[in-house]
């Protein structure tokens, strides 16, 4: 039995200005509430613009929502001339929890390499942000040899010099490219199979201690209608959501998958 404690983390990716991301956070808050939601039980994070940041950070305290949220990216560096990017110190003065590193539209459309990958996590780190670290961008070779093997050297290139304890609190996210926005969705056993790939190479890596603590996460078309059938497999501890987080209904839905898995 897992001691790892699932988390269901919404990528609004660049969607929801800071006013919109306001109404999307509170109503959000209220279905969870309503639902007696325990978040010990089922953590829930929300992944929202840089833009929106300070205002969600505003209702987050102001309402005390135990609800957590993060960034999407997040600077190498923590300061200087690096015209456009952001601080992970900056990023932790607004109460930042997560942040999402390394994901496969980044990798796309601003080449990002896992040594980049790499300097991003250190810098996270650092500035005391826990890295979702996104693996698994490929193009089509569906639970193919080659797809395990490219997703676990993204793996190890991005936890290069990284200490087991760092490792430990590290988030892993496995999204296959061709599951993304698609709304074809990796079957329960794809995305058992990959989590147990990447936990037993954080064996190897470092050790079991480390592997078992780690939280593996699924990402790719994850839905409240198929959420229950993913978490039901045992080193799966939870998912990264994209386009339906941006419905806190649905969201809310997925977060609190137990309760339709047994038809509460
Ligand atoms: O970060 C989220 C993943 O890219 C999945 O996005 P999606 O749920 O829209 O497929």
């Amino acid at each position: 039995m897992s001691t790892r404690t699932p988390l269901m983390a919404g990528n609004w990716k660049m969607n929801l200005d800071h006013q919109q991301a306001i109404q999307t956070l509170q109503k959000l808050a209220w279905t969870l509430k309503d639902a007696k939601h325990d978040f010990s039980a089922v953590e829930v994070a929300v992944l929202p613009p840089f833009t929106d940041l300070r205002s969600v950070q505003t209702l987050v305290d102001a309402d005390k929502l135990e609800i957590v949220y993060g960034a999407q990216d997040v600077s190498a560096f923590t300061s200087g001339a690096y015209t456009g990017e952001i601080s992970p110190v900056f990023l932790a003065k607004l109460g930042v929890t997560y942040v999402a590193i390394g994901h496969s539209e980044r990798r796309e459309h601003h080449n990002e390499s896992d040594r980049l990958v790499n300097a991003k996590i250190k810098s996270a780190l650092g500035a005391g942000v826990i890295p979702i670290l996104c693996v698994g961008e490929d193009i089509d070779t569906r639970r193919a040899a080659a797809h395990v093997q490219h997703t676990l050297l993204q793996l190890e290139g991005a936890l290069e010099d990284i200490s087991a304890e760092q490792a430990k609190t590290i988030v892993v996210a496995y999204e296959p490219v061709w599951a993304i926005g698609t709304g074809e969705t990796a079957t329960p056993e794809d995305a058992q199979e990959m989590a147990e790939a990447i936990r037993g190479r954080l064996a190897e890596l470092y050790d079991r201690d480390t592997a078992d603590a780690v939280r593996v996460l699924y990402g790719g078309s994850v839905k409240s209608s198929n959420v229950a059938s993913i978490m039901a497999k045992p080193d799966v501890d939870g998912a990264l959501v994209g386009g339906a987080s941006l419905d806190p209904e649905e969201f809310a839905k997925i977060a609190r998958y137990q309760s339709h898995a047994v038809g509460l």
